[in-house]
């Protein structure tokens, strides 16, 4: 199986045409107003009309309010809801009940005993995303540029399709998917010339890099 490619924190047309011509398989919209990659409803919709098909899109919240997810919904269609923040099982189930949207949980991982909440999200969500636990304090609860130990996810049976992230660069993408046994990986960082602005070259090169 071809190993999948999320490009997430797409806000330009630029990136977002990169990713698609690149082969990306998901692209991911952060509508979490604190982060420099974060869009609009109306923003993530204009891009996301620029080509017919095409990637998933997905949509990145940090503990949403209904609200916050139904405007969103409003403005762009979403193929996966990616919730990056604290939710717990109950409340991704009743996301995924109340809007019909796939979802993606992302757990933060620095050691085994971050692995603990696998089990009790399996039967609510369609996915997962394993990042690196955000530093304390810090302002992002993801998109850091930061690894975590990719030997902890070796060997692991993950009841659901999964994601891996954290610190992900063209670079190191082969050897983290190897090290790991990724089906599918995530970066946001690493495809920037600066903090928020995605780089159509490096965006090419990572995606050669993780399906090459
Ligand atoms: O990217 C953000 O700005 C962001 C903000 C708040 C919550 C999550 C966020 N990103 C989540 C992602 O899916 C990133 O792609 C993932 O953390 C990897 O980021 P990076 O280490 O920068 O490649």
């Amino acid at each position: 199986m071809p190993v999948e490619v999320k490009i997430c924190g797409i806000r330009s047309a630029e990136g977002l045409d990169a990713a698609i011509d690149a082969g990306a398989d998901l692209i991911g919209f952060v509508f979490f107003p604190p982060s420099p990659r974060a869009v609009t409803p109306a923003e993530a919709g204009a891009l996301s009309a620029r080509h017919a098909g095409g990637p998933v899109r997905v949509g990145l919240f940090v503990d949403p309010t209904d609200d916050e997810i139904a405007a969103a919904l409003a403005g762009v269609s979403l193929g996966l809801i990616q919730l990056h923040g604290e939710e717990t099982p109950d409340r991704a189930a009743a996301i995924r009940a109340r809007f019909g949207v796939p979802v993606m949980k992302a757990l933060g991982i620095a050691e085994e005993a971050d692995f603990a909440s696998v089990a009790a999200f399996a039967p609510v969500v369609d996915r997962f995303l394993f990042d690196a636990r955000p530093p304390p304090g810090g302002p992002l609860p993801g998109g850091n540029a930061q690894p975590f130990e990719w030997r902890l996810m070796a060997g692991r049976a993950i009841p659901r399709p999964w994601l891996l992230a954290g610190g992900l660069t063209a670079g190191n993408v082969a050897e983290a998917i190897r090290t790991a046994g990724a089906p599918g990986v995530d970066v946001s960082s690493g495809v920037e010339r600066t903090r928020g602005v995605k780089d159509p070259a490096l965006i090419r090169a990572f995606v050669a890099a993780a399906k090459g």
